[in-house]
């Protein structure tokens, strides 16, 4: 398959030129040389040395490596994962081998392993001039390719990935093996070629601190000072063959798709009976605070707020991915917060439903400690992904995606499932199919669950019991009904999808006023005087019987229902959407009646 650019197909004719200026000047002494190298002549391959130079050169920089791997890998990761100013700090050290001029690293080398040193002393004066004092030379110059290269791959991963993982009963040294390492994989093989091609080059640190044995750097300056140009031709040949086939090497692609397993028999889970989970949550990120609490423990939750309101961190904090702050979690009257993650039997499914790379959609759902095989199968068949067994994640669609990394959480029988937004990214007709099928299943197979969203229609759908968050703090929780009919503010009437608050008055005669409409009788409500008031719009209906007078603003047809704004006499702007709703256009004038009881009205700031 041919792999798509990211950019342009039609690139400014300067930059291609430029482009080409310095593949040029790359790639033309290499040319000169394989054209030289073409011609009859002695070009050294019998000199006696080489063949021990190169050995020596392979070898050593393949033991370098292996070094640099198995202690780079895992200091790439720290500084990959940690946001310490120790990490940072070390994060720049780590590059000064490759900022010091090669034959520099040999001499600040020979202050450690040097003759007279203590670790000199303590090898015998073995590590310099020898093999060992190559490998080390070698590793000093070497390493920084590797950590710095891997680091970046580390954090090109998606947090996603670790987090579902733990939630999925894996402990963080089995994450790294499994997850990180093969999610980054592409990134750190290539950089360990180019530490490989490294060391094999190194020529100024060997030089200083290992003249002996020669490597293969070492034997080409030592025939070029004893014998001019010739005899150099067999080494740079060798070490430009090597170079060519490490490259290709790296850029073999990796085997991506396992045989298709034979599924065993699909078998229907029992169903379970419901947990409850209630939650108390502090915590803080930088400068933003988080207090989330249920007022009791639910079954079906959701957590409704804004774009950065916290919700994420909630469900975070809930599942056990979040260390810092205070985090009290109980599920059916246990208190699961002493547990980490990987124990609590909480499903997490993260926004946009993160699968790992390079598994099969049958190796995600059979990824969870203790997932049951034969009940993956029947999960993935129930959310009708079974046929796509054997696909990658990348040959999905964001609905496919979505059914997968459902049937990867409950393939484990969780008590409950944490879902992160999870139709927010499907277009229209999928997300109400698959957001009704959740709906179904949450009844059928008793499951408890907490979603996050921010549309109030799916939290509607989704949940008993809604918590209302912004800014990090709760507005408003309760029992969905309850809150979607009297929001303790215009905040929160906004929230829930209760649009446009009005200014207004309530007199002594108990009528809310806005400007000179008067809209309802409003006695017994303990508001008076300057208010805020919105009506949803299954109150409002276009009346010619009806007693306040407006303006039509504008009208929405949206096949069946209408959707029309008033303008009422004194400013006010309601909405109304009916089937029914008359023929008018904007302009018209027009009457209309409110139902009180589709009305929030709240004292106004002062
Ligand atoms: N590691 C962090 N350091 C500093 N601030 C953070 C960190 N993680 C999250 N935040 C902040 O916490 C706030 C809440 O983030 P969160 O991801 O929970 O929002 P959200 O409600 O899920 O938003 P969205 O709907 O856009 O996903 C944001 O203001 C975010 O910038």
């Amino acid at each position: 398959m041919a792999r798509r650019s990211p950019l342009p197909a039609g690139s400014p004719r300067a930059l291609r030129w430029l482009a080409a200026l310095l593949a040029v000047y790359l790639l033309g002494p290499i040319v000169a040389f394989a054209v030289r190298f073409a011609l009859p002549g002695d070009h050294g391959f019998s000199e006696p040395g080489l063949w021990s130079a190169f050995a020596t050169s392979v070898l050593s920089a393949t033991v370098a490596t292996a070094i640099i791997f198995a202690l780079g890998v895992p200091l790439a990761w720290w500084l990959a994962a940690s946001d310490s100013r120790i990490s940072r700090i070390a994060g720049v050290l780590v590059q000064l081998p490759l900022a010091l001029p090669p034959v520099m690293s040999g001499i600040v080398l020979v202050y450690v392993i040097g003759p007279y040193t203590p670790l000199g002393t303590l090898f015998g004066d073995g590590l310099t001039d020898s093999f060992a004092g190559v490998v080390i030379a070698q590793t000093f110059v070497a390493a920084p390719f590797l950590v710095i290269g891997a680091r970046s791959a580390f954090r090109g991963l998606d947090p996603a990935l670790d987090a579902v993982a733990a939630s999925l009963g894996h402990r963080p040294w089995a994450r790294f093996v499994r997850v990180a390492l093969p999610a980054a994989g592409d990134g750190i093989r290539a950089a360990l070629v180019l530490t490989w091609l490294r060391a094999l080059g190194e020529y100024g640190a060997t030089a200083l601190i290992a003249y002996h044995p020669y490597t293969l750097p070492v034997f080409v300056n030592v025939q070029f000072q004893g014998s001019g140009l010739p005899t150099t031709q067999a080494p740079t040949a060798l070490a430009l063959g090597v170079a060519v086939v490490a490259i290709a090497i790296g850029l073999v692609p990796v085997r991506r798709r396992r045989a298709p397993a034979p599924l065993p028999s699909p078998r229907e889970p029992d169903p379970t009976v419901a947990s409850t989970i209630g939650f108390d949550i502090a915590l803080r990120r930088g400068a933003f605070r988080l207090s989330a609490a249920t007022g009791r423990p639910g079954r079906r939750i959701a957590v409704l707020g804004p774009s950065g309101a916290g919700k994420t961190l909630t469900l975070r904090a809930i599942a056990g991915l979040v260390d810092a702050g205070s985090n009290h979690v109980d599920v059916d009257g246990h208190d699961v917060s002493p547990h980490p993650a990987e124990s609590r039997s909480i499903g997490y499914v993260a926004q946009g439903g993160a699968l790992l790379p390079r598994r099969t959609v049958w190796q995600q759902v059979t990824f969870g400690v203790g997932a049951d095989p034969a009940a993956a199968h029947w999960w993935l068949e129930t959310l009708g992904v079974a046929e796509l067994a054997t696909r990658l994640p990348d040959e999905l669609s964001g609905g496919q995606r979505q059914r997968v990394a459902l049937a990867q959480a409950l393939s484990r029988a969780p008590s409950v499932i944490l879902l992160d937004e999870p139709f927010s990214a499907l277009d229209g007709p999928i997300r109400d199919e698959l957001r009704a099928e959740f709906r179904r299943l949450q009844r059928d197979r008793g499951l408890s669950t907490v979603v996050v969203t921010h549309d109030p229609e799916e939290a509607a759908y989704l949940a008993d019991d809604v918590i209302v968050l912004d800014e990090g703090r709760v507005l408003q929780q309760g029992r969905v009904a309850d809150v979607y009919r009297a929001p303790v503010s215009p905040r929160v009437a906004g929230l829930v999808g209760i649009r446009g608050v009005n200014a207004g008055s309530v007199g002594d005669d108990g009528i809310l006023r806005a400007g000179s409409s008067a809209i309802v009788p409003w006695h017994d409500r303990g508001v008076r005087d300057r208010v805020q008031w919105a009506v949803r719009p299954e109150a409002v209906r276009l009346d010619p019987d009806g007693h306040i007078a407006g303006v039509v603003v504008d009208v929405i047809d949206l096949g069946g229902a209408r959707v029309v704004e008033v303008r009422l006499d004194g400013g006010a702007v309601v909405t109304t959407k009916s089937l029914d709703a008359a023929s008018v256009s904007p302009g018209d004038a027009c009457a209309v009646s409110i139902d009180s009881a589709g009305i929030s009205v709240w004292k106004a700031p002062d």
